[in-house]
């Protein structure tokens, strides 16, 4: 061979080390950019939380001084001579709203709350056992040390009851709105996959699409091999084949034999079966709590709600709203801030007594990192078998929250344990791949999915309907 030709065939070899090294690099920094992105979004999340938190901390204190300032109005007003009614005996702004609500039937009076009642004492002892003092040091603030109390309301008349919609109906309310939601991820993949000979780059953007909608790392890189290998994407196959073969492998991933039945609708569920929902703020516990109520409802299930998220003033208001829509009755504190332990515990005794099939407790929101917080949960579990036991404790996660949902879900895990989640506002989001990463590290299953702000907007979460809706 000519020494020009060995030269040649020499630099050629070097060229081409060259290039698959430099492919190689730029695969890694192209990853590196990704994950760094997504930290970024965590990271901004999270800030987000926190000042949300420190916004509803200030108004809580205000809610606080102005409560005090109305129980203290209360106790002038008792040694009056004329305030003799039980009305009378409220603080201003309660009687105010008891007379209101008593005179359109709404509410029962107030109840007096001057003596600790037996629940109360019960919660107490708790407390005293509960080994986080810092805990329950927070909660007895938010209680402010006043005494508790704490009221069902009752449901209204028949004739405004509404029936909740059937299963088919939520699961087709399920397909349309994943199908109409911006950019969902397997159109992209479906678009990428049909064409006809894919490169190289072609499968980085399939494993950067599905990086993309949250399926996360390990996931995205099982599936973009699986389809790599399947025949039906490789080869000269039609686009149906291709599709079939998507679908496939998504629901197998989302895991098509996992059982996502709650555990109330178990034929061993407790009666009434218990039902915690936690996470953190906003994501939709209190809206879900009430379209779980009618979930139920529709099943010909009896039903009690637990407003035990006493932080945010509206939540118990929300939750009475939804209660009432569908004739559940609803457990509350009269006063803001109370402490949500005596709220749950009250809720569980009322529960027991009423003897109905399901009580669901909805609780405030909190981030995962605040570690009082999290032990006020553990407490509120606790505290509420001593009545009845817990059937389940779903986690509600945010789908828009991406990546920082996994944070979320492992500390909520460990603080309370959870045994199903429920990933709200689908509709919003092109993120539907956290349903697949969520299960995949935490092992538990996405049993609900929330998919609007309508009374029926939550389906049971099924991976056929799922995998449809992200890929019509
Ligand atoms: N689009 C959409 N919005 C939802 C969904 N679920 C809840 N929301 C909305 O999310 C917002 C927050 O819902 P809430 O139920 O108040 O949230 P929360 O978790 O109880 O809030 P905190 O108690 O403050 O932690 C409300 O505007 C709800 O209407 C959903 O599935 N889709």
């Amino acid at each position: 061979m000519e020494n020009n030709t060995i030269i040649a065939i020499v630099v050629v070899v070097i060229i081409a080390a060259v290039l698959i090294i430099g492919g190689i690099l730029m695969d890694k920094s192209r990853k590196r950019a990704i994950r760094r992105a997504d930290e970024a979004a965590k990271a901004k999340a999270d800030e987000r939380l926190a000042a949300e938190r420190a916004v509803k901390a200030a108004e809580a204190k205000t809610k606080q001084a102005e409560a005090e300032e109305a129980e203290a109005q209360a106790q002038a007003a008792k040694q009056s001579p004329v305030a003799t009614n039980t009305a009378a005996q409220a603080p201003p702004t309660q009687a105010a709203e008891t007379a209101t609500k008593a005179g359109t039937g709404e509410l029962p009076p107030a109840q007096p709350s001057a003596s600790p009642t037996p629940s109360e004492e019960g919660v107490k002892e708790e407390s005293a056992s509960t080994p986080s003092a810092e805990g329950v040091g927070e909660s007895e603030a938010r209680a402010g040390g006043s005494p508790r109390a704490v009221e069902e309301v009752p449901v209204p008349a028949n004739e405004q009851i509404e029936k909740p919609a059937g299963r088919k109906t939520r699961l087709e309310t399920l397909r349309a709105k994943l199908s109409k939601s911006s950019n969902p991820f397997g159109k992209a993949l479906f678009t990428i996959l049909t064409k006809d000979n894919l490169t190289e780059s072609d499968w980085e953007d399939v494993e950067d699409t599905l990086l993309m909608a949250d399926v996360g790392a390990e996931a995205s890189e099982e599936l973009t091999e699986k389809m790599r290998t399947d025949a039906r994407v490789t080869g000269k196959s039609n686009p149906a084949e291709v599709k079939e073969a998507l679908r496939g492998e998504l629901v197998a991933m989302v895991g098509k034999d996992t059982d996502r039945r709650l555990n109330a609708d178990k034929p061993d569920a407790h009666r009434p079966s218990v039902i915690i929902m936690v996470g953190v703020n906003g994501t939709g516990k209190t809206t879900t709590a009430g379209k779980l109520a009618r979930l139920f409802v529709g099943q010909g299930k009896s039903v009690m709600l637990g407003a035990a998220d006493t932080f945010r003033a509206a939540a118990a208001d929300q939750l009475e709203t939804w209660g009432a829509k569908v004739g559940v009755p609803v457990v509350r504190s009269d006063r803001d801030s109370a402490d949500p332990a005596s709220v749950a515990f009250e809720a569980s005794q009322k529960a027991k007594e009423a003897d109905v099939d399901v009580l669901i407790i909805d609780t405030a929101g909190r981030l995962q990192n605040k570690a009082n917080l999290m032990d006020e949960l553990g407490k509120i579990r606790r505290v509420t078998e001593k009545n009845l036991p817990v059937d389940e404790v779903l986690l509600v996660l945010d789908a828009t929250t991406g990546q920082n949902g996994m944070a979320q879900a492992k500390v909520f895990a460990e603080a309370i344990g959870i045994t199903g989640v429920v990933l709200t506002k689908l509709d919003g989001s092109a993120k539907g791949g956290i349903v697949i990463s969520v299960q995949k590290e935490l092992g538990v299953p996405v049993k609900l999915v929330g998919v609007g702000e309508g009374p029926d907007d939550l389906a049971p979460f099924e991976p056929a309907a799922f995998v449809d809706g992200i890929l019509e």
